[in-house]
């Protein structure tokens, strides 16, 4: 189906809605509901902090109503030089950057340990009409894979690590892969973006610009709006 159709089919049915978009924390939530207002296609819910905490509340919602899309949102850290602080980093894939296993020779993902996977792919189709309205908005976008680690990455070396390992990260979270997990196993199409607060790096809470980045989220909350309107 051409966009469009996608993009129709996944707005809302019915009059009911069919997104759910998903973030960690209230403050997120909040400040995606401040940009989209009260008239609205969108759920949108507070999940906890982490990949399993996450999985397990979205899972929750979604035995409650079939959605036809949900997407992961939320600050993040972006990978120097890829994505600034204040822009948004829209996921070319979702990848549990830790899961797997650490060996002298460097880590090893778990497909190579014959366990599973630790990528997954979102919904490509609806990348370029997100990218376009939160550009139209004003936010710098980059299209990225978006990783998710249990732990917030604190050291440089940790940072050149994920950065060597995995070509063209642009950005790091916690929840991305257990929400994307949670969707997959419902056969619900699924994205995510980070708007991002902090580079990856060293750890320095000063480095960290979560009121900016919160206020790209209300920006992107205004321009999801606009994304299913087209
Ligand atoms: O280390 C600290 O002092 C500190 C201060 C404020 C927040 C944190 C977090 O761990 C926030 C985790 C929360 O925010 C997302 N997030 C934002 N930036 C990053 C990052 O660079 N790496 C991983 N997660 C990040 C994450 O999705 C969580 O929801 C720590």
């Amino acid at each position: 189906m051409a966009d469009k159709q996608i993009l129709s089919s996944v707005s809302y049915k019915n009059n009911e809605k069919q997104i759910l978009i998903v973030t960690a924390v209230e403050a997120e939530k909040n400040a995606i509901e401040r940009g989209l207002g009260s008239d609205t296609i969108y759920d949108i819910s507070s999940v906890g902090v982490g990949p399993v905490e996450s999985a397990i509340n979205t899972v929750k919602i979604l035995m409650k109503k079939k959605y036809s899309l949900v997407i992961c949102a939320g600050i993040g850290g972006g990978f120097p030089e890829r994505a600034e602080i204040g822009s948004i980093v829209l996921a070319s894939k979702i990848i549990a950057a830790d899961l797997g296993a650490e060996s002298p020779e460097g880590f090893i993902p778990v497909e190579e340990l014959g366990f599973g996977k630790s990528v997954l792919t979102p919904d490509l189709s609806l990348i370029p009409s997100f990218a376009d309205c939160f550009e139209k908005a004003g936010i710098n976008v980059a299209t990225a894979p978006i990783l998710t680690l249990a732990t917030v990455t604190g050291t440089l070396e940790k940072a050149e690590e994920l950065s060597n390992r995995i070509q063209g990260a642009g950005a790091e979270a916690m929840e991305g892969f257990g929400v994307a997990s949670a969707s997959n196993s419902f056969d619900i199409p699924f994205m995510e973006f980070r708007a991002i607060s902090n580079p990856v790096g060293p750890r320095d809470r000063h480095s960290w610009k979560i009121k900016e980045a919160m206020q790209t989220l209300e920006k992107a909350g205004t321009a999801l709006k606009e994304v299913f309107k087209q």
